[in-house]
C-alpha cells in the first residue's frame, strides 16, 4: 500500500511536496518519520512526561473504551514513543513550573468570578445556569477537529454526564462551528506507519462517536456557522439543533474519498429520507440552514444578528425543566436504537480507516494542504 501511495506522490507532487512538506514526503514514499523529533514537539505541553520520565515507554495495557480519563493519559504517554528519559524528565519539570507559577496567579482570582473548567487546550467549558457549555475553541482554525479536540470533546462530555447541570451545549468560537477533521490530524505517523495511523484513528473515531450516542442528558447544538465533516454527520445524534442562518452544513466526503461517520449513513436517511441524504452524503451538496431545517436535521434557524441572545434566553428556560424528567424522555426517545448506533458507527469506523489509506483519500488531503484545494 504505501508502495502504490508513494508512486502516486512521488509523479503528482514531486517539488511542492519537497518543499512544502519534507516529513509527508518522507513517510508517504517509505522514509518513515522521525519520530523522536514529533514526539519531542508534542511532549513539551505533555503530563505524561512524568510518566514517560519516570517508567520509560508505555509499559501498561491500553485502559477500555470508557475508562476516559486513564486512556486518554495511557495515550499521551503512548504517543511519546522514544523519547529519550532525560528529555521527557526536563519537560515534565518545565511543565509543573509552568502550572505551579499559573495557579499561583488564580488564587489570586475571585472564588465566585466564572465556573469557567480550566485545564482544556482546545475548549472553553462552562457550567451555568444548569447548562453545561462545551464551545470548541480554534476560532483561527475555523475549529477544525485535532486530535486533542476529539480527546478533550470525550473528557467534557464525560464530566457533563456526571456534573449538575440538565442540559449540555456544543457550539463554536468565532466564525465557524467547526470545519471537521483537521487535515493535519494526518500528517503525524507513528512508527508502524499509516496503517496503524488509520487504525488509531478509527479507534478514537469510535470511541468519539460511542460518547455521543451513549450521552445521557440531552444534548443540544448551537451552530454558530459554517459547520464541515464530522461535525455535521454527529448532528443527528443530538436532541436539539439551533442554527444561525449564516450556518452551511457540508459533507464532502466524496471530494475527500472518505465515507460517512458519525452514524451519519443510518440517522441521516431516517432524517430526512434517502434521496437527501444520497445528495448530501455521496455527493456533498452543501445546505443552507434554512434547507437542513427543512430536513429536519436543523429544529430552528435564527437571524445571525439575534442568534445568540434568542438560543440562550431559550435554553436557560429549559434548563429549569425537571432535569430527572428530561434524561428520561430523552432515554425513551433514544435508547431502543442505542445497540443499532453503535453497530453502525463500529462499521463505519473500520470502513473509514480502509478509506484513509487510499489513494482518492491521501491525494485528497495532500491538494489541501499543499494548497491546491479547499472546499
Ligand atoms: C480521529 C479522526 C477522526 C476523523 C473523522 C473524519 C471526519 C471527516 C471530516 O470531518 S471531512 C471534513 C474535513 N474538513 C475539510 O476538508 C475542510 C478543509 N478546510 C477548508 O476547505 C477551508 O479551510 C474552509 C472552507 C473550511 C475555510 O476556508 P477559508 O478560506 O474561509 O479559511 P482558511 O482556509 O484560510 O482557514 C483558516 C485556517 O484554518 C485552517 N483550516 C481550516 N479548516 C481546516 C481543517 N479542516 N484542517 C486543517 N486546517 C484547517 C486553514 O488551513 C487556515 O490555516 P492557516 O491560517 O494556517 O493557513
Amino acid at each position: 500500500m504505501a508502495g502504490a501511495v508513494g508512486r502516486v506522490v512521488r509523479r503528482c507532487y514531486p517539488n511542492a511536496l519537497r518543499r512544502l512538506l519534507p516529513c509527508l514526503y518522507r513517510v508517504y514514499t517509505g522514509e518513515f518519520l522521525d519520530i523522536t523529533l514529533c514526539s519531542t514537539v508534542k511532549a513539551k505541553s505533555n503530563p505524561q512526561d512524568h510518566a514517560r520520565a519516570t517508567e520509560g515507554p508505555c509499559n501498561t495495557p491500553k485502559p477500555g473504551v470508557f475508562d476516559l480519563i486513564n486512556k486518554a493519559k495511557w495515550d499521551a504517554w503512548n504517543a511519546l514513543g522514544s523519547l529519550p528519559k532525560e528529555t521527557a524528565r526536563q519537560n515534565y519539570v518545565d511543565l509543573v513550573s509552568g502550572l505551579s507559577s499559573s495557579s499561583d496567579s488564580s488564587s489570586q482570582v475571585k472564588p465566585e468570578a466564572d465556573r469557567k473548567q480550566s485545564g482544556y487546550e482546545t475548549l472553553v467549558v462552562t457550567s451555568e445556569d444548569g447548562i453545561t457549555k462545551i464551545m470548541m475553541n480554534r476560532p483561527a482554525k475555523k475549529n477544525a477537529m485535532t486530535m486533542r479536540m476529539y480527546e478533550e470533546i470525550m473528557l467534557a462530555l464525560k464530566a457533563a454526564s456526571k456534573d449538575d447541570s440538565a442540559i449540555t451545549v456544543l457550539t463554536g468560537n468565532g466564525d465557524y462551528y467547526s470545519s471537521g477533521n483537521d487535515l493535519t490530524n494526518f500528517t503525524d505517523i507513528p512508527s508502524g506507519g499509516v496503517e496503524e495511523k488509520a487504525k488509531n484513528s478509527a479507534i478514537l473515531l469510535r470511541d468519539f462517536v460511542d460518547c455521543f450516542i451513549d450521552f445521557p442528558k440531552p444534548l443540544i447544538a448551537v451552530v454558530n456557522g459554517p459547520a464541515v465533516g464530522i461535525s455535521v454527520t454527529i448532528l443527528g445524534l443530538f436532541e436539539v439543533v439551533y442554527a444561525s442562518d449564516r450556518a452551511t452544513f457540508h459533507t464532502p466526503f466524496s471530494h475527500l474519498g472518505q465515507s460517512p461517520e458519525g452514524c451519519s449513513s443510518y440517522t441521516f436517511p431516517k432524517i430526512m429520507g434517502p434521496a437527501k441524504a444520497a445528495e448530501m452524503l455521496i455527493f456533498g451538496k452543501k445546505l443552507t440552514a434554512a434547507e437542513a431545517c427543512a430536513q429536519g436535521l436543523v429544529t430552528e434557524v435564527f437571524p445571525d444578528s439575534t442568534f445568540q441572545k434568542e438560543v440562550w434566553t431559550r435554553l436557560k428556560a429549559y434548563s429549569k425543566l425537571p432535569p430527572n424528567a428530561m434524561r428520561i424522555s430523552k432515554q425513551m426517545i433514544r435508547n431502543r436504537e442505542k445497540e443499532k448506533l453503535h453497530a453502525v458507527n463500529a462499521e463505519e469506523s473500520s470502513t473509514l480507516q480502509e478509506r484513509w489509506l487510499s489513494d482518492e483519500c491521501m491525494n485528497a488531503i495532500m491538494n489541501f494542504l499543499t494548497r491546491k484545494a479547499k472546499l
